[in-house]
């Protein structure tokens, strides 16, 4: 299965609700940078499998083992222009149960009374704790690939119901594209967005909780306002414009994250001064996301190069990666 990251074009959030959770405007955007998860049944009473450069353990309990490597090559990753793999990331990947890959087999397998054990090998490309939904790629991947394996071929709207229960952000990753979340992100609204965009994401050394981020949204907009769509962004999405959709990109998340991790201010000045039509923090962050144009001019104009180049040369980023949007969903290979 090959599954897309995500960054939020806009994310509006109201305020905090009785659940704990906050309804959002969250227009959600696939981009090329792809986690590669592989689920096969497992060979009976399999031994840990180990080796340079991965980390590997197994669940007893779900019948699920989850393995994070390295990407062999830099090259080899789609769409990377710097660095060589997500190195200190993997270590914040669970290689439990609670990894949400096998928390996704496990819950199909609850649901439906079906399932034998498994193997999840997930080859991370997607930073961890990032806010480009990873984890919840991995878990709807690992959703999809299950139904297929176990030959349940659940109805979409079955598969998104059981996605919604692993995460908000989780149907939104077998959808792809763009779209629009409601709710608390997983009521979903495809929004048209012609002509691809190109995007430079600068990946942070650290990780955010996406709970705390929240948490010091509550702290500083205790009167936050229900969310709308924002009409500039919407227009600009359905017209082709990345000026005016870099003008219109906002994040309701981006002061908490700042708030958590000041050094992230430098790092979207470094890409906004480079000539980047729009910057901002993706999701609940610490990656922060530039709009350097559509697919064609960004390259040709020598944006795109122009920002890579600042931000690699500033010593505020660990990986400096390129990608382009929208992509679809998740996708058996
Ligand atoms: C902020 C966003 C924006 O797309 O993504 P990330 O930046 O984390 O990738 C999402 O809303 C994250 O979705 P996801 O990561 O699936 O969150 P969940 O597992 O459902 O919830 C984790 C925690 O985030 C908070 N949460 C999440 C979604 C929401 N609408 N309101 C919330 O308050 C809650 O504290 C919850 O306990
Ligand atoms: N398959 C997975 N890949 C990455 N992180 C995972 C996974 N399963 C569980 N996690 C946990 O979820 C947390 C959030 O991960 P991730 O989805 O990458 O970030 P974000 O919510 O910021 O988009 C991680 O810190 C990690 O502890």
């Amino acid at each position: 299965m090959r599954v897309p990251a995500k960054v939020n074009l806009q994310l509006a959030v109201g305020p905090r609700r009785e659940d704990g959770f906050h309804d959002l405007v969250n227009v959600f955007h696939a981009v090329s940078l792809f986690d590669e998860v592989t689920v096969r049944e497992a060979p009976p009473r399999q031994p840990n499998p180990s080796g340079a450069g991965e980390s590997a353990s197994s669940g007893a309990d779900t019948g699920v083992s989850v393995t994070a490597a390295d990407p062999p090559e830099a090259s080899a990753c789609a769409g990377l222009t710097a660095g060589g793999g997500l190195g200190s990331h993997l270590a914040r990947v669970p290689l439990d149960e609670s990894n949400l890959a096998a928390r996704a087999v496990a819950l199909l397998a609850e649901r439906t009374g079906r399932g034998s054990p498994v193997t999840v090998h997930l080859d991370k490309h997607i930073p961890v704790a990032g806010g480009m939904a990873g984890g919840s790629a991995d878990a709807a991947a690992a959703l999809l690939a299950c139904d297929r394996l176990w030959g349940c071929d659940l109805p979409p709207r079955t598969l998104a119901g059981y996605a919604a229960d692993l995460g908000s952000d989780v149907p939104f990753a077998l959808m792809g594209a763009t779209a629009v979340g409601m709710g608390r992100g997983e009521i979903l609204r495809p929004l048209a967005a012609p002509g691809r965009l190109r995007w430079v994401f600068a990946l942070s050394p650290h990780g955010l909780s996406t709970a705390s981020v929240f948490g010091e949204y509550d702290r500083l907009r205790p009167d936050a306002p229900e969310p709308r769509l924002d009409p500039a962004l919407a227009t600009a999405l359905a017209g082709g414009d990345p000026a005016a959709l870099g003008a219109a990109l906002t994040n309701d998340l981006q002061e908490a994250a700042l708030s958590l991790l000041p050094e992230l201010e430098r790092t979207l000045k470094t890409g906004s001064g480079a000539g980047a039509l729009g910057a901002l923090v993706s999701g609940s962050g610490p990656t922060c996301a530039f709009l350097v144009g559509g697919v064609d001019e960004a390259e040709a104009d020598g944006r795109e190069a122009a920002v890579v180049a600042e931000l690699e040369g500033s010593g505020l980023c660990e990986q400096v990666v390129s990608a382009y949007g929208d992509v679809p969903g998740a996708t058996v290979l």
